[in-house]
């Protein structure tokens, strides 16, 4: 006898709404129903294992039925099955209570992005594909009758008997005329490929098992050889290159977690790899969007994380302030730190050899998160223009001696980029200091980081001062220049410059140093990019001009000869136009006015 019936819920029709709002995400329909069908073949195993279910299990699977003709997808599966009353309660009752919830979350949260995928919409999602949904169940329990239930999408229903032999349910929708893409096999296998690809139990589609039930983040790390790990990269990215090593986090007190997470090669263009970590609840694929669940400097690891802990129903704010959430994030921050320290314990050339592809990730790491700093430190690496790796304590003691200025402050010289500013590396080594080779994007807020953690430490650029003063010794110069000679070098100089950016100064140096240094100081370039990176409060330093220090060298014989010269001013040029020149400043009309005068000079000689 068919009976019909209305379904309680205060929401008159829902459907419409949810339709609507979810336009851009029908698709998870077949996530929530293919799940439903894999928990129904789980907990009658779980049933068999306790005793509760004495019958033959069979072999447990889901089966996806695409039929165009009939316009219908299937979802079967031989797991509990329902009885009539089950239907009601859990599909009437429950199924439609949590679609209503749903749509009331979105009405007080009017974000659309927040709640799509955070949402599991369980199996009222059917209605955003179907104009008319369909159940034919039997339950496991011998002495009930199969039931047939249709409904569509509005607040009645009805349910009859029904013939079915075995134990299982078939969901069955009726596709409705707006989605007919999804009667498309192609269409579907995509889908399954992306949501269904490790659920735990075999999924059929056009005859062939779709996942792999038994995803090795689901395996203990000791039944596992380094050429699983790799596979299982290769096998959710396709296209890469190979991980450079991965972590197999696995955890389940105080919260549920297991995974793997891999160290991609990343270089410097680190924005491309966001979004690689894919988010599972159970072996279902939730998302790619890990930005809350992850620690913000994790998100270029590449990999899997798999946590029922993790609240999928909740908006993004929410998700911040979870505090399983945030110990997810803590766990995984120390995960990964231990597993950087235990590399670099045991195998410091593997660590060295990858370390540009890590480092980025290192320091940004420590920059945005102090319990990684704490950690880090130890073996975050600084590498010199010989190629050397240093860690921060190994550096301090090999530079101290040398470069302690007068105030015990140790100063840690560096390059952006040793060709360039190669005249300067140089200089500082001929006197024995050490130049790091500190080039990458993140470098200059790593540089501001260092300075505030080690104490009593200063970093300089290696052109951001005369050698001299770059560490600032007690010794006094002497100079060969009388102070009247000096005067007179420096107006020279500065008419034959001409340039109020260009802060003139004469200063006695050793006669091996370079006759004139054109310097940018550490402050003014520090401010300038701050600036230009939007903070601090100085947008206007961004607009300035660079203002450079030249630093005549009084006790270079050149700058003698410069004084008694009968072409003073063009030789002084000469020789700026040669320092600028060294630094690639030189360009346009300046450069071919300086290749002019060149000419010129060697003509007359
Ligand atoms: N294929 C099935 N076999 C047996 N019972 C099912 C099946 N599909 C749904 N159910 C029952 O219907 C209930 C409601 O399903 P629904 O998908 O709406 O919510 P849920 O699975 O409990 O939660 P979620 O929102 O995570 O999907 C389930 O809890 C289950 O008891």
């Amino acid at each position: 006898m068919e009976e019909r019936g209305n379904i309680s819920i205060h929401t008159e029709n829902i459907f419409p709404i949810i339709k609507k709002f979810l336009y851009s995400d029908h698709e998870i329909f077949l996530r929530e129903l293919v799940s439903n069908a894999v928990d129904a073949t789980q907990k009658i195993k779980r049933l068999s294992s306790i005793g509760e279910y004495t019958g033959d299990l069979g072999e447990l699977k889901v089966t996806v039925a695409v039929d165009k003709d009939a316009k219908t997808i299937t979802i079967s599966d031989n797991g509990i099955g329902m009885t009539a009353e089950e239907i009601k309660k859990y599909i009437n009752q429950i199924a439609f209570s949590g679609a209503t919830e749903f749509v009331e979350r979105y009405k007080e949260s009017g974000d659309k992005d927040q709640i799509i995928g955070q949402f599991g919409l369980g199996f009222y999602s059917a209605f955003m594909v179907a104009e008319r949904v369909e159940i034919v169940t039997k339950s496991y329990r011998d002495e009930t009758e199969p039931a047939h239930w249709t409904c569509d999408g509005s607040t009645e229903f009805a349910i009859a008997p029904a013939h079915k032999e075995t134990r299982g349910t078939n969901v069955i929708l009726n596709v409705a005329s707006d989605s007919e893409e999804f009667l498309e096999p192609v269409r579907i296998r995509t889908i399954l490929d992306k949501y269904c690809k490790f659920l735990p139990v075999p999924v059929e589609f056009e005859g062939e098992i779709i996942n792999n039930p038994n995803p090795i983040w689901t395996k203990q790390p000791s039944e596992l050889k380094d050429e699983d790990y790799k596979e299982f990269y290769t096998e959710l990215y396709p296209m890469s290159e190979p991980p450079l090593f991965w972590i197999h986090l696995n955890v389940d007190y105080p919260f549920n977690l297991t995974g793997i997470l891999y160290f991609p090669k990343i270089k410097n263009e680190f924005e491309l790899q966001r979004n690689k970590i894919q988010l599972y609840s159970r072996q279902v694929f939730i998302t790619d969007e890990v930005k809350d669940v992850v620690p913000e400097f994790l998100m270029l690891l590449h990999g899997i994380i798999d946590s029922p802990d993790i609240p999928l129903n909740v908006s993004r704010s929410f998700l911040q302030a979870d505090s399983s959430v945030k110990k997810i994030n803590t766990y995984i921050t120390k995960k990964v730190a231990d597993k950087l320290a235990e590399i670099f314990k045991k195998d410091r050339t593997a660590f060295e050899t990858n370390w540009d592809d890590i480092s980025v990730f290192v320091k940004y790491g420590m920059l945005s998160d102090d319990k990684f700093y704490e950690k880090a430190k130890d073996f975050v690496l600084l590498q010199n223009t010989s190629g050397k790796y240093y860690t921060l304590e190994e550096y301090k003691t090999q530079v101290e001696a040398n470069q302690k200025d007068k105030n015990e402050q140790l100063v840690l010289l560096y390059t952006t980029d040793a060709d360039k500013q190669h005249a300067y590396v140089e200089a500082a080594e001929n006197r024995g200091y050490d130049v790091l080779k500190l080039d990458t994007v993140i470098d200059s807020h790593f540089i501001g980081m260092l300075e505030q953690k080690l104490e009593k430490t200063t970093l300089k650029r290696v052109d951001s001062e005369t050698i001299d003063k770059l560490i600032e010794k007690d010794e006094a110069k002497e100079s060969v220049l009388s102070d009247t000679e000096k005067e007179d070098l420096k107006k020279v100089y500065e008419e034959a410059i001409d340039n109020k950016n260009m802060m003139v100064e004469v200063a006695p140096m050793s006669p091996d140093d370079a006759p004139l240094v054109i310097t940018l100081p550490e402050f003014m370039r520090r401010m300038k990019d701050m600036s230009r990176a939007g903070g601090g409060g100085m947008m206007f330093m961004g607009d300035m001009p660079d203002t450079y220090n030249v630093t005549i060298n009084a006790n270079h014989p050149l700058n003698q000869r410069v004084l008694k010269a009968e072409e003073k001013g063009k030789l002084a040029r000469q020789a700026f136009d040669l320092a600028l020149l060294s630094q690639n400043m030189l360009s346009g009309a300046a450069l071919t006015s300086f290749v002019k005068r060149s000419f010129d000079l060697m003509t007359k000689e």
